[in-house]
């Protein structure tokens, strides 16, 4: 496959390494800190598909680049999901495709899967306060994580004495807190805890290096071309 690196910083850079091994080739790479490549250089004569990984502030128009480009694009980028039913909107229109992911680890998509049956089970029974816990390096800029809101959403979507989140310590019954740490070089390391007055109960994802999120995005980037519309890693893994 040939690929377009959208962002070459730590994850661009951790793509490539495991997309050569793959046998893929980086037909090219825009990053607006090297380089006058841009995303309009590249059409799908070259290019199979777009990986974006870049900043919050960047993505959306990144996307919006790939779609009227006519490339299929696998967007990593996290803290632009406001901009996220416009993305849906133009590859729509555009009859494009997109794959979006907060994280693109398999073994967090297997936690997001049993962090939904737990909440399920845990409002089921009763009797616990729930909280989520995100430590990250301190380069990274947005907060809470992408992947953290994805896993508050899912405990809201079952576990229902909680109806909001907050990115901080919860000053309601009904807060679901969101807790940010920022700490070295921590790749990823995600918590949710159940505590009672008995007792306590933690699912933890912690991630070793960024290999698995690289590896998550080039699965998702060998589904996506011919395939239009927008998925997600429940689509690719048929969790
Ligand atoms: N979904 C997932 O599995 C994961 C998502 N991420 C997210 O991916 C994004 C990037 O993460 P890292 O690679 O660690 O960041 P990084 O800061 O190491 O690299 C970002 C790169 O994008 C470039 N860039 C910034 N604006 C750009 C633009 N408009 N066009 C082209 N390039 C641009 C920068 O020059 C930099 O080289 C972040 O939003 C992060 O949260 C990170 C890891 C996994
Ligand atoms: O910025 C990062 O590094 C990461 N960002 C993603 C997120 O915001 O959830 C995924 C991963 O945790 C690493």
């Amino acid at each position: 496959m040939n690929i377009l690196l959208v962002g070459y910083g730590k994850m661009g850079q951790a793509i490539a390494a495991q997309a050569t091994q793959r046998g893929h080739h980086v037909a090219g790479i825009v990053d607006s800190a090297a380089g006058a490549a841009r995303i309009t250089d590249f059409t799908p004569t070259t290019v199979d598909v777009a990986i974006e990984f870049t900043h919050p502030d960047s993505a959306f128009a990144n996307v919006q680049d790939c779609l009227r480009q006519g490339l299929p694009v696998v967007c990593g980028s996290t803290g632009w999901l406001h901009h996220f039913e416009e993305a849906q909107a133009l590859t729509q229109e555009l009859d494009g495709s997109l794959f979006y992911a907060s994280n693109y680890s398999v073994g967090v998509n297997l936690f997001f899967h049993f962090n939904e049956y737990m909440a399920a089970k845990m409002q089921q029974f009763g009797g616990y306060d729930v909280s989520v816990r995100e430590i990250h390096h301190i380069h990274k800029v947005d907060q809470p994580s992408g992947t953290a809101l994805t896993a508050a959403e899912g405990i809201l979507r079952h576990f229902t004495d909680k109806i909001t989140w907050r990115n901080a310590p919860a000053e309601s019954p009904q807060e679901l807190a969101v807790l940010s740490e920022r700490a070295g070089e921590v790749v990823g390391t995600h918590i949710v805890r159940y505590t009672s007055g008995v007792d306590t109960l933690e699912l933890k994802h912690e991630a070793h290096s960024r290999t698995g999120f690289a590896q998550g995005a080039l699965l998702a980037a060998e589904w996506l071309p011919g395939r239009r519309g927008v998925f997600g890693m429940n689509d690719l893994l048929g969790l």
